[in-house]
């Protein structure tokens, strides 16, 4: 493979390979901008994450999260954000998936009113995908982007989904590209190569540069990307309010300072989306070592469960008081093909979940895959009618409290099947990542960071908490998980469709010592990451 050149600003470093046409995103100028936003903002990126550790540290010891006093006028305060750009008025259906060309081709064309790209949950964020992605942002804003692939055509349809950049979370860093000798923000790499070579195009075509922002934990971390908008407008001659965000509330802490954020971002919001799946799994995260804390199967804890339906309804309500979209998240299920019954269940399953966001008052909801686009949409449909959205609809009857988002119900069942499964989905989806492949189906569900990351928490947790019992009567013990994974490493070699990779031993291992260390890994993708 030859290497392309690039010319790099002072005190950057590149270690990633530089592939024929990683050039035409690696510029100068891109380049320039990416160092200039992480001098300016990487000392503050990491005294937030700091902040992180020291917050997590007072939840180990007890502490319990609340609505901020310090902030109580902004909660009470009569605002909202800034006008909503047409390009996001309508957002009733919003498919999302890894920044994969074949993917990216499809998901524009699924008749979704918007397309979530990802470079964070559904994607491993090796240097290839990375910057492949971005090869792809550039072709698709500017509609050239085409595909030949076992002997199909991809090409664009004239009408395409509005495009939306989901970069990567604060947590993750870029280790490939180094600025004054250190690894920058994973974020703000996504974020800046996007904004370069895409803002002006996307606002000569009539929409605009547009984000979600994940994984955050307080509404200070969503100051640091508004500041990283206006720095960015500054640099590229746009004008200030031009970038909007919605924000996935995907964080326990973040829940108890919604409007905060929707604040901090007012000049650059686009609302608020409900990030279920992190959420469970940072419910746990937070408070693993809590012994009254224990929720029961995976499968049990749903949008229905007592702390899913209050932080529903409260990001409902804090959206539409704003004047912002509220936007819900992913039913996990996905076509099962050859077997009609259980696709008939499964596109049930998806049906209810939309049902239920648009009667409550969401404006639109996420779907895994373009199958579920019509179907979606049908249900988002019969509650808008032939309205864009439904923000005027207020939720004044919704009142939840702090003890509504700490109602960590259902504690049972935990069962031998439940554990299993998490064990099994677990090694799955580390073994594809390792592969480079985020996004997987296992079990006729999709599987993301974000749900592997309950899967392995809720089996440290069981491990660790007093409350972690099978209904059968036997606690879960580290030597029963380990024995576990040995047999189900196997069978899961057999399923996966590159299942003789050695990328399942080693997710094994990693499984193995993920779920044993009396070290809880702050998110699955940082040991990983550093296996790439
Ligand atoms: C918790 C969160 O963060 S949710 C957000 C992150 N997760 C996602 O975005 C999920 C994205 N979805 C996916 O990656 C896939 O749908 C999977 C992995 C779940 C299932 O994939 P598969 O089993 O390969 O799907 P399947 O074989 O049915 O695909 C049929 C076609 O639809 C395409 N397709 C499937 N999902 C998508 C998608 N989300 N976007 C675009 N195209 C898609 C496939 O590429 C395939 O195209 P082709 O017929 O041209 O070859
Ligand atoms: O990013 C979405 C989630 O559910 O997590
Ligand atoms: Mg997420």
């Amino acid at each position: 493979m030859s290497q392309a050149t690039i010319q790099l600003p002072a005190g950057m470093e590149i270690t990633g390979a530089i592939k024929p046409g990683y050039e035409t995103v690696l510029t100068p100028e891109a380049l320039a901008l990416v160092a200039k936003l992480s001098r300016a903002f990487e000392p503050r990126r990491q005294e937030l994450l700091a902040a992180r550790v020291a917050r997590a540290k007072r939840l180990d010891e007890g502490e319990r999260p609340d609505f901020l006093k310090e902030t109580a006028h902004i909660r009470e305060g009569n605002w909202t954000i800034a006008p909503i750009p047409k390009a996001l008025e309508c957002r009733r259906v919003e498919i999302t998936g890894p920044v994969d060309r074949k993917m990216v081709i499809n998901a524009l064309n699924s008749g979704a009113d918007s397309y979530m790209t990802d470079f964070e949950d559904s994607n491993t964020p090796n240097w290839d995908n990375q910057i492949s992605g971005q090869i792809n942002m550039i072709d698709a804003v500017r509609k050239t982007i085409s595909l030949e692939q076992n002997g199909k055509s991809y090409k664009l349809n004239d009408k395409t989904a509005t495009l939306v950049v989901r970069p990567r979370g604060w947590h993750l860093d870029e280790k490939h590209v180094l600025v004054d000798g250190k690894r920058i923000s994973g974020g703000i790499f996504d974020f800046a190569l996007f904004m370069f070579h895409n803002a002006k195009e996307q606002l000569a075509r009539g929409a605009g540069p547009y984000f979600y922002l994940p994984k955050m934990e307080s509404h200070l971390e969503a100051r640091l990307w508004n500041d990283i908008f206006v720095m960015t407008q500054n640099e590229l001659g746009i004008p200030q309010g031009t970038i909007k965000a919605t924000v996935l509330i995907e964080t326990i802490l973040a829940a108890f300072e919604m409007d905060e954020i929707l604040y901090e971002l007012r000049e650059h919001s686009s609302g608020l989306n409900a990030g279920r799946w992190d959420y469970i799994f940072s419910c746990i995260k937070k408070f693993k070592l809590d012994k009254d804390f224990c929720l029961a199967d995976r499968a049990k804890v749903t949008m229905t469960s007592p702390f899913m339906r209050s932080y529903a309804l409260l990001l409902l309500k804090t959206c539409h008081k704003r004047n912002a979209p509220a936007i819900g998240g992913m039913a996990a299920l996905i076509p099962i093909k050859n077997d009609p019954e259980k696709n008939e269940i499964a596109m049930g399953g998806v049906r209810n979940d939309k049902s239920r966001d648009a009667t409550d008052g969401y404006d639109g909801g996420w779907v895994a895959h373009p199958g579920l686009v019509e179907l979606a949409m049908g249900e988002f449909k019969k509650v808008l009618g032939d309205a864009p959205n439904q923000i005027s609809k207020q939720r004044p009857d919704v009142n939840v409290t702090a003890a509504d988002l700490l109602n960590f119900q259902p504690e049972a069942p935990i069962t031998e099947a439940g554990l299993r499964y998490n064990i099994n989905v677990g090694i799955h989806y580390l073994g594809s990542w390792l592969g480079g492949n985020g996004c997987v189906p296992i079990h006729n569900l999709m599987e993301d960071a974000a749900t592997a990351e309950i899967s392995r928490a809720q089996v440290w947790q069981w491990i660790r908490s007093t409350k972690g019992v099978l209904d059968n009567g036997a606690k879960v013990t580290a030597d029963i998980v380990l024995k576990m994974i040995e047999e189900e490493l196997p069978k899961v070699k057999a399923t996966a469709p590159d299942g003789s990779s050695p990328n399942y031993d080693r997710a094994g291992q990693i499984f193995a010592d993920m779920c044993t260390s009396s070290n809880f890994a702050e998110f699955l993708t940082l040991p990983l990451y550093e296996e790439i």
